[in-house]
């Protein structure tokens, strides 16, 4: 059991500036954010449309080195590691739940899964896989190849993919996005199962409902952090998304 009072993620001053074609000066997306989280905790990440949620989202991963500031997860800062160490670091505490983030379309649904267990030599359980993709509501064939499927039959198979591979920290950028709200509440519900295992997700949503659903919302406006709701309610983070001008 993990000890939810542990810090698994801890990110101090992010600053993220990018080049930009035609224009000598680099663009800034993320002017400071310094943001915390414990285990078993279940963050939102809200704020309008071009806020800069999922360059944070990339950059508190480990997958887009900050220009200045400081990012650990589970004490190891992920872009000071080599090349290897860190794909085998994010093999092993991380999930990601990125829009085609990583997904092999020439291998099938199955193989998708299972990849990251294989890479670790550690055991498949094909029995396991079959049962969450019937709790996942998967109506296709785990054999046919993931170029084959739908939007949301792809968004299920990368979630399926993180759900066995037992990551400590869980990131996801709308993660329902292509989906139902039948398969949205039951991908709710198995995300909020592994919180209470002790696992750490932080969610990029528009979904206000959902955000209010989870222990923390942080609102994002203009690349800054623009508050953090403790408990949200959707009336909370309705008020705060619709003050504008500041
Ligand atoms: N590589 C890049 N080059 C230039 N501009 C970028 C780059 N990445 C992001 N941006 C810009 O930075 C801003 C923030 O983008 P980001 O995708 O993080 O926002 P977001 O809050 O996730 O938006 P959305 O809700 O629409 O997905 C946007 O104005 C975007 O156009």
């Amino acid at each position: 059991m993990n000890d939810m009072n542990e810090q698994v993620i801890d990110v101090n001053h992010i600053v993220k500036r990018v080049a930009t074609n035609g224009s000598q000066k680099p663009l800034e997306i993320l002017h400071g954010i310094s943001l915390q989280a414990n285990a078993g905790e279940f963050l939102s990440i809200v704020g309008p449309s071009g806020a800069g949620k999922s360059t944070l989202l990339s950059v508190m991963s480990g997958l887009s080195k900050p220009t200045s500031g400081e990012v650990h997860l589970l004490g190891t800062d992920p872009y000071q590691l080599r090349a290897s160490k860190a794909a085998e670091f994010r093999r092993n505490q991380v999930g990601f739940i990125f829009q085609n983030y990583n997904l092999i379309p020439a291998l099938p649904a199955f193989d998708n899964i299972v990849l990251p267990l294989r890479l670790a030599h550690k055991k498949v359980d094909p029995q396991k896989v079959e049962t969450l993709l019937k709790k996942l509501n998967f109506a296709a064939n785990p054999n046919n190849f993931v170029s084959s499927l739908s939007g949301g039959e792809q968004q299920k198979v990368a979630i399926a993919r993180v759900l066995v591979a037992n990551s400590r920290i869980i990131f996801a950028d709308e993660p329902t996005g292509a989906l139902d709200s039948v398969s949205r509440q039951i991908i709710f519900g198995l995300l909020r199962h592994l919180t209470k295992q002790g696992i750490c997700i932080v969610m990029v949503t528009h979904d206000i409902e959902m955000a209010a659903a989870t222990d923390k919302a942080i609102t994002l406006r203009d690349g800054r952090l623009e508050k953090v709701l403790n408990q949200p309610t959707a009336k909370a983070l309705f008020q705060v998304l619709n003050e504008e001008g500041r």
